[in-house]
Parts: structure tokens; sequence; C-alpha cells
């Protein structure tokens, strides 16, 4: 069995692109550049490990970016992207890899189907690369001014990931030293080995400058859907109690709620609303009431629950917000706390979570004081 590590190269500035962070760092659909860039080597079957090789200055950027990815330490680049390409591949040594795949930070989009073909093609040639044939009639200008039309044809876009016999790759970069290649099949070419080309992909396009990013963004949005549903809870007051739990905050009053669980329905509402984003029943459904493992539970493990759901399909909660309706007690003293609980227990930022409250002036049983209601809309957005 051969071994294969994909080696992505993620120590440059985007000097392009421009801004505080570089590149491989910004968020992109609320994940990454650079995580969504591991995660097409992490999930891909063929590839055994993957190493990143980073600026030495983003080692905190760099752990909060891959956070929770298995992935050994990363190795420390270069001043250009030959040299971090180089100084990954010294890394590797240990690994003895047969097949080593060096990929751009920057290329977030790069597919299976891509790494399938550079892989296959690897068992025939010392060195493969996945390009686009040029479209655009090609201009060699100066000063503005056209000296002479470059014909196309046989010209074509190199894309990454470029696979290479580890051995063949790394001899050819230690021998490149001080030359300016902007690709490592151009190292390969200058140890005078030949270079295949198989078929790139348009969406496989290097995020370069600020358009680059919102056309990832435009890709990626593309891909995804988003959508709202709402839920609603109604407890009855007990003949007893000092306090009732309500967006997962105890509010002191003078009857408690009756319930199997806590009886906060600010949270049943909400969770609720999540699993109907869903289409995942109710919460009756994943917590019967009839089950006395639920006895007295504390409802947050309820919202968590619904939290993991749209995370374990890709999902990302966009934005909650609850309604309690009720005479008494007062909400407003203990609505920032609400938010704040709320926000924690679904890992949000608190101006994504809206906690109101209303009466029903007197009418109903919620203005006969005989229990609180509460309704709540949730929105996320999940992979299509
Ligand atoms: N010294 C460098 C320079 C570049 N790269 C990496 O090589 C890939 C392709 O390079 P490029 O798009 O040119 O990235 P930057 O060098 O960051 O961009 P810029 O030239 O705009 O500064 C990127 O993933 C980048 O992080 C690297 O590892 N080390
Ligand atoms: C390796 C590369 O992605 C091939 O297209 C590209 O050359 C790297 O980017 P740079 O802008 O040339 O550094």
């Amino acid at each position: 069995m051969s071994k294969s590590i994909a080696l992505i190269v993620a120590a440059g500035r985007g000097h392009r692109l421009g801004g505080t962070l570089p590149k491989q760092y910004l968020p992109l659909a609320g994940q990454p550049v650079l995580r969504r860039t591991v995660r097409c080597f992490l999930d891909h079957p063929a590839i055994d490990s993957v190493r990143v090789v980073i600026h030495h200055d983003d080692a905190p950027l760099y752990a909060e970016a891959l956070d929770g990815l298995a992935l050994p330490a990363p190795t420390p680049g270069g001043a250009t992207r030959q040299d971090s390409v180089r100084l990954g591949l010294e890394a590797l040594a240990g690994d003895a890899p047969d097949f080593v795949l060096i990929q751009d930070a920057a290329r977030p989009f790069s597919d299976a189907a891509t790494i399938d073909r550079v892989l296959a093609a690897l068992a025939e040639h010392p060195g493969v690369v996945p390009a686009l044939a040029v479209a655009d009639t090609l201009k060699r200008a100066i000063d503005g001014h056209i000296e002479t039309t470059v014909p196309r044809a046989g010209l074509y876009r190199a894309q990454t990931p470029q696979g290479f016999r580890y051995a063949d790759i790394l001899a050819a970069h230690r021998a490149a030293i001080g030359q300016e290649l902007t690709d490592d099949a151009a190292v390969l070419e200058a140890a005078g080995r030949t270079v295949a080309l198989v078929a790139g992909s348009e969406e496989n396009f290097k995020i370069t400058t600020p358009e680059d990013m919102m056309r990832a963004e435009i890709l990626l949005s593309l891909a995804r859907e988003s959508r709202t549903a709402g839920g609603f809870d109604v407890h009855r007051f007990a003949p007893t109690g000092d306090h009732v739990m309500l967006c997962g905050v105890a509010v002191p009053h003078d009857a408690g709620l009756e319930g199997h669980s806590d009886a906060d329905v600010g949270l049943h509402a909400l969770t609720d609303a999540l699993l109907g984003c869903l289409g995942a029943g109710d919460i009756g459904q994943h917590f019967p009431p009839t089950d006395p493992q639920w006895r007295g539970a504390s409802s947050d493990r309820f919202l968590a629950h619904a939290r993991g759901l749209v995370e374990a399909r890709g999902g990302r909660i966009v934005h909650v917000d609850v309604t309690l309706i009720c005479e008494r007690p007062k909400i407003g003293p203990y609505r920032d706390a609400m938010i704040d609980r709320v926000a924690g227990i679904l890992g949000l930022a608190a101006d994504r979570v809206s906690v109101k409250a209303t009466t029903t002036e007197k009418l109903g049983f919620t203005g006969r004081r005989e229990g609180i209601a509460a309704q709540a809309m949730a929105t996320i957005d999940l992979p299509r």
C-alpha cells in the first residue's frame, strides 16, 4: 500500500487580498478558508495524513481555525511559496510518504474528483498537475499597449493539488533553491522531469483578490439553504414554588411551573423551533415525558441536543427569537441574562438571540395567570 500525504502551504500574507488577517484565516460562510481546504483532504479516503505549513506569527490563528481537527503540529514556512513548500517537504522526511499532494491553502474548493484524478495519474507519472485550458485570447502588453498576441493553443492554467513522488520533488526543490518558481510543477520541470496534466475544475480557483473572496461566498451560498421554523409551549403554574425557569434563568416568583422536566417554556419552544427547521419531529419525540430519566431535567440539555442535530447536518444556527407570554413574573429585569444563557447554550453571539415578553391584556389563561406560554422562531442554514 502506498502512502499519500497532503502538504498544505498556508504561510502567505495575502497582500493582494489586503485586510488585517491573512486570507487563509478569513471566515468563508462561517468557516475559515484554511479549515475548508484541510477538510477537502482529511475527508478524502486515499489521503493518509495532512500537514500544514504556516507563518511563524500565525500559531494562534492556526489553532483557532483548525480547532478539533486531528492534525500533526504545523511546520513553519518561509519567505516565498517555494521556500514554504521545501520546508514542508523536509519536515515530512520522518513520515516517508510515497506520494505528496502539494496544495495552496487558498484553494478551499479542491474536490474529491480532482484529487482522485491527480492520484490516479501519479501511478504513471512523476508529477501531475490539474489544469484548465485557457479560453480567452492572450495579449502580451507593455505600458498598456499590446506588443503581441500570444497563441493560446496548448496553454493551461495550473491549479493545485499538484502530485509528486515524494523523493523526486524533495530532491528537485533542494536543487531549485534560489530560483523563483511559482509552482511545484515548475520545480520538477527544472529538474528535467516531465509533468502530466489532468483536468482541473473551474470551482477550484485560488482566492487571491477580494473579488475571489466574494465569488467563494456566492458559491457557498448557492450550495446552502436557509430554513425558518417556529415552536410553541405552555406550562401551568403549580400551587407552590418560589421560582420559574425561563430561557435557562431562575426567575423568582410566588409559584413554580408544573412539568416533567424543569418546565422551561422558553427553551422548550426554542428546541421545537430548531427541530422544526430540521423536520426532526418535536421535543416530546426526542425526550418523551413518559421517560423517567427526563424527570426534573434541566432544559438546556434539550436545546443543546437540537443544536447538535443542526451541526451534525453541517448546519449553522443563524438567529433565534423567543417571546414569553405572561402577566407575571416581569421578564424585563432578566432579559439580558436569558439572552446570555441561550447564546451560551447555542454557541451564538448575543446579537443573534432575541428574548421578548408580552402580556395578553389579562385575557385568556395567561391573562388569568394560570400558566406561561412561549413561542419561538429559529433560522438556520444547511447544506442543500
Ligand atoms: N511565503 C509563502 C507564500 C505563500 N504561501 C502559500 O501559497 C499559497 C498560494 O500563494 P498566494 O495565493 O500567492 O498567497 P499569498 O502569498 O498569501 O498571497 P499574496 O501574494 O497576495 O501575498 C497560499 O496558500 C499561501 O498561503 C506560503 O505558504 N508561503
Ligand atoms: C501554485 C499555484 O496555485 C498554481 O496556479 C500558483 O502559482 C500559486 O500562487 P501564486 O500567486 O503564483 O503564488
